[in-house]
């Protein structure tokens, strides 16, 4: 880690730690924002992972790197403690002021606990890695709020095993995924049973792990446009591709040229789309 990267944390960490004297009689627990007790365990989604096997694995998958680590929804800290062992800076954030307090108890010196709601909280715009086994209400939001996030290198995330199957684009690709394959690769590490949680939720999870392409497929300056013909093609009436992306203006002579290279059959439909066969599309769109 940089000296520079090292002392804005420091810097930051010393803020927290100030307001959470103010906030805490802990002085490992940051108070981000003023919320009132936020809800029952029900409502927060708080099925707490009681399996070895897969806190292992989760921790297992967050590269060797020399830079901090985030997780979000820490509850009663499951994954961060195994997490704090690898010995990196570590901010663990967490909305229920009773895990929170729980936690800031527990921690030792390279975790920092921060209370404060995942959809709000700010992360450091370096790089560091992200894990969240998220809260099942927000699984849309946090994927939302993730993309947009700049700093964040590998996120690992718990999600109910649909979700993290359609976003891994397994058996087909959802417009959100399309959305932002150029720019990461997402893929499905393995389902973890309900009987992981306690308590038990009603479906499986599955562990999803979102990588930032070290090279993206497109330029940031293309994004808007990009995700504006990806929804466009992906919501455009036809019977396959052929035919939705010459509707969409693009000469029928590329289209094939374009289907050839990427192996897009004609019937195909637009969730059947890899990265590179959308950016191929898009680029055709752009001639
Ligand atoms: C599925 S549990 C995960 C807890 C812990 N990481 C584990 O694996 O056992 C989700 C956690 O997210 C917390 N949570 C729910 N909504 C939140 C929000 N908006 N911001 C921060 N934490 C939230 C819940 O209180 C709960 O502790």
């Amino acid at each position: 880690m940089s000296r520079n990267h090292s002392s804005r944390t420091s810097a930051r960490n010393a803020a927290r730690h100030a307001l959470s004297r103010a906030a805490s009689p802990d002085r490992r627990v940051t108070t981000e924002a003023a919320h009132d007790l936020p809800g029952g365990a029900h409502e927060l989604g708080q099925n707490l992972l009681v399996d070895t096997q897969v806190i292992r694995r989760v921790v297992d998958l967050v590269p060797d790197a020399d830079r901090p680590l985030v997780e979000w929804a820490a509850g009663r800290g499951a994954l961060t403690l195994p997490l704090a062992r690898l010995g990196r800076p570590l901010e663990a954030v967490e909305i229920d002021p009773r895990s929170t307090g729980r936690l800031g108890r527990t921690v030792p010196g390279n975790v920092t606990v921060t209370r404060d709601d995942i959809l709000r909280h700010a992360p450091p715009s370096d790089p560091y890695d992200l894990v969240c086994n998220v809260p099942f209400h927000l699984t849309t939001p946090v994927l939302r709020r993730l993309f947009t996030l700049t700093g964040w290198q590998r996120a690992v995330l718990i999600t109910q095993w649909e979700v993290a199957r359609k976003r891994a684009a397994v058996g087909g690709a959802t417009l959100l995924t399309a959305q932002w394959w150029p720019w990461f690769s997402p893929r499905l590490d393995r389902r973890v049973p309900a009987g992981a949680f306690r308590p038990r939720p009603s479906v499986d999870a599955g562990v999803l792990v979102l990588d930032r392409r070290a090279e993206p497929l497109l330029p940031a300056h293309e994004q808007r446009r990009y995700q504006r013909f990806a929804a466009a093609v992906f919501n455009g009436r036809g019977r396959g591709l052929h035919e939705i992306l010459a509707r969409h203006g693009l000469p029928r002579d590329d289209v094939r040229r374009w289907a050839r290279e990427n192996d897009v059959r004609p019937g195909a439909l637009p969730r059947e789309l890899d990265a590179h066969a959308w950016v191929g599309a898009y680029r055709v769109s752009r001639r």
